[in-house]
């Protein structure tokens, strides 16, 4: 549906975009993410058309959006950071004046006016001018404008910013609908906006594209280690031994919460368990684990010999497998065991916990999330000096708020779009 090969825009004062490269299939929602200045809305300007690349190839469904613009922009919806609105006309009127513009036959207009009404929720405002609209409203007018045309491919530049909360819940979920039946690209600087709405992700740091894959995948790529967050029942004591031992001799790091969780509390703090403390404090403190695991029905006592829980060995075929029974547990522990070498514990640490007798409560494998994996592209301390270092050496700031570097001059010629021109 889109092919963006090896595109590149250069402004006079220097930064734009470098060798921008991804495909999108036809009825994908991909969220295009980046900080501030990285790239996004020059990139949606190229495929748009509304900018020329210095370089590369955009087509979509086959055509170049610069050598075959006109056809090309047919199959494009774009809604830009700020909707090209007018405000003296209605909401109707301004519909049917986009409609004549991207050359909706003059019979359909007005049918597909009012269909643009009653999709978008505009109902009964068809008479209000556009200047009285609430923010939410205009947004809706702006998709509006953008399907108008019924384009395959809808590009949408930060579409629920400005918005509040429920203007948001409104928009996303017109978005939703939408990309049942369009092909979407859409920036955001949210990153629930990513999770709740798109297939994929493309983050672009620095004028550069840096990931690319779905949502939930990109965390696990990413990963370069392997942690599990852990709920432990029995003696606090004991836990810390078991553990202890354990992460020392396997090399693993084990970071022990002191309270019971709590609603927003940082799940790890406190007391880290690595292989030298692991000796000097809680190894220190209890006899060998597996002194405790009982006979068939017998309690465990914990060293302050509060009872922990019963255990019964199940069978003597295997020796190995245990199954709680008339569980009681005095306490429990929470922590969070990280492996550097991604190497996957889960079942060494089930066996570990089984023949002590300390019950799992609770295990889960943490990936790191968007937000991890965002920051990790894109705040690059030792990027950021050297980029400060280019900047510097230049006479022309980079800064299109400036004016001074803007090279729009060279832009796409076609202006017969209703949309956005600086
Ligand atoms: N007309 C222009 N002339 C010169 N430089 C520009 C121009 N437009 C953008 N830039 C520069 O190109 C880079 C990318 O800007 P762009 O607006 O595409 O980023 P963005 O990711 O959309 O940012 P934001 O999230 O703030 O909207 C920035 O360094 C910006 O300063």
């Amino acid at each position: 549906m889109l092919e963006v090969k090896q595109v590149s825009k250069k402004y006079d004062g220097g930064r734009g975009v470098q060798k921008i490269d991804f495909s999108m299939q036809r009825g994908e929602i991909v969220g295009f993410l980046g900080p501030n200045g990285a790239g996004k809305t020059t990139t949606m300007r190229m495929i748009t058309g509304y900018l020329y690349p210095t370089e590369g190839i955009i087509t979509v469904d086959g055509l170049s959006v610069h050598d075959e613009a006109r056809k090309a922009r047919s199959k494009i919806g774009y809604l830009p950071e700020m909707p090209p609105l007018y405000p003296d006309l209605t909401v109707d009127s301004y519909l049917k004046f986009v409609a004549k513009l991207r050359g909706v036959p003059a019979r359909e207009q007005k049918l597909r006016v009012a269909e643009m009404v009653s999709r978008l929720g505009l109902n009964g405002r068809e008479r209000q001018s556009v200047r009285h609209l609430s923010k939410g409203y205009k947004q809706r007018l702006g998709l509006a404008q953008a399907i108008i045309h019924k384009p395959d491919l809808l590009v949408l530049d930060e579409p629920t910013s400005g918005l509040d909360p429920s203007q948001i819940i409104e928009i996303r979920s017109l978005i939703r609908e939408l990309g049942e039946n369009h092909t979407v690209l859409l920036s955001t600087h949210i990153l629930q906006e990513v999770g709740a709405l798109c297939d994929r992700v493309l983050i672009i740091n620095r004028g550069e594209l840096v990931m690319d894959g779905a949502p939930d995948e990109i965390g696990a790529r990413m990963e370069n280690r392997f942690a599990v967050t852990l709920e432990v029942g029995g003696e606090r004591e004991r836990i810390e031994t078991v553990l202890g031992r354990w992460a020392e001799a396997r090399g693993i790091t084990a970071e022990i919460r002191t309270g019971p969780p709590e609603a927003g509390e940082n799940p790890v703090t406190s007391l880290a368990i690595d292989g030298s403390e692991a000796n000097s404090s809680a190894a220190s403190t209890a006899a060998p684990d597996q002194d405790r695991v009982s006979e068939k029905g017998e309690s465990i006592m914990s060293s302050d010999n509060t009872k922990i829980s019963t255990i019964e060995k199940t069978h003597s075929e295997n020796p190995e497998s245990l199954a709680l029974s008339n569980t009681q547990i005095s306490g429990s522990v929470r922590a969070l065991l990280t492996a550097g070498d991604q190497q996957d514990f889960r079942v060494e640490l089930f066996r570990l916990l089984a023949e002590a007798d300390l019950p799992i409560l609770e295990l889960h494998k943490e990936n790191l999330t968007l937000e991890d994996v965002f920051l990790k592209l894109t705040s690059d301390p030792a990027a950021s000096a050297a980029e400060d270092s280019t900047v510097a050496d230049k006479p022309v700031s980079l800064n299109r708020s400036d004016g001074a570097a803007s090279s729009e001059t060279t832009d796409s010629p076609d202006a017969n779009s209703g949309g956005e021109r600086e």
